[in-house]
């Protein structure tokens, strides 16, 4: 069930790329276990727009709160903060290829403050489990298919339990029938609660997995009335 509670909220914000206006005016909210996808041609701005949400582009005008952060008044401090609320899975994989499935999910609990290995172990396998990978803790990524892969990256993502998740271009790189387990993979995670916001090029998966969609066009977000 969708609670009203906003996870994000972008309000007359304007999103830059240096000194280039790449989206003005953008006013949007989503609220706490909605699935979102974010679509638009190449070079419209649906990058941009993703990583100013995660604060790798600074917020320089109007007003942005993601996960109880305001963008706007964001302490660069904080940004770590900030980032283990959302969970952040890209196009390229990003695993360390000489670390196995657990000691690259370790790394990021240890990274994010977490010491008791009981507690990290039952971590890692939960969240394996919860992207169908129950026992692919000491195999390494080349050991893995593609798709497997981002399921890992998946689970790396929903480590510190996000309230949202920000995908971009997550089946970018996979065949059909593995991008649509990945796609199932979102759809279990949001059902558990968790917030999506997903950029895609795939329009198969916006038929097959109907959801909000916002369009990035001529300088400005849209919504999409279905
Ligand atoms: N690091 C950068 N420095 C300067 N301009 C950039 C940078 N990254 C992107 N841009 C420009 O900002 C605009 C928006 O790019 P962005 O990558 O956000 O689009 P996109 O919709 O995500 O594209 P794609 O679908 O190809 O990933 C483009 O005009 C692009 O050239």
């Amino acid at each position: 069930m969708l609670s009203q509670e906003p996870v994000l909220t972008l309000d007359h914000a304007d999103i830059y790329q240096g000194k280039k206006l790449v989206l003005g005016d953008v006013s949007f909210i989503i609220n706490n276990g909605e699935f979102v996808y974010l679509i638009g041609r190449t070079g419209s701005g649906k990058s941009s727009l993703l990583k100013t949400l995660y604060a790798d582009l600074w917020l320089q005008s109007g007003k942005g709160h993601v996960a109880g952060y305001a963008l706007d008044a964001l302490n660069p401090r904080d940004v770590p903060q900030l980032r283990r609320k959302i969970g952040i899975v890209f196009q390229d994989f990003q695993l360390f290829f000489d670390r196995s499935v657990e000691e690259n999910l370790k790394f990021v609990l240890k990274a994010t403050g977490w010491k008791n290995k009981t507690d990290m172990d039952a971590r890692i396998a939960d969240v394996l489990t919860q992207v169908g990978l129950g026992n692919a803790q000491q195999k390494m990524p080349h050991q893995l298919s593609g798709g497997e892969q981002q399921r890992v990256v998946v689970a790396r993502a929903m480590l510190n339990k996000p309230q949202v998740l920000i995908a971009d271009e997550p089946t970018g790189n996979l065949d059909p029938a593995v991008a649509d387990q990945i796609m199932k993979v979102f759809q279990a995670i949001n059902n558990a609660g968790t917030a999506i916001l997903m950029a895609t090029h795939n329009y198969d998966l916006l038929h097959k997995y109907p959801a909000r969609v916002l369009r990035c066009q001529d300088g400005q977000v849209v919504e999409l009335r279905g």
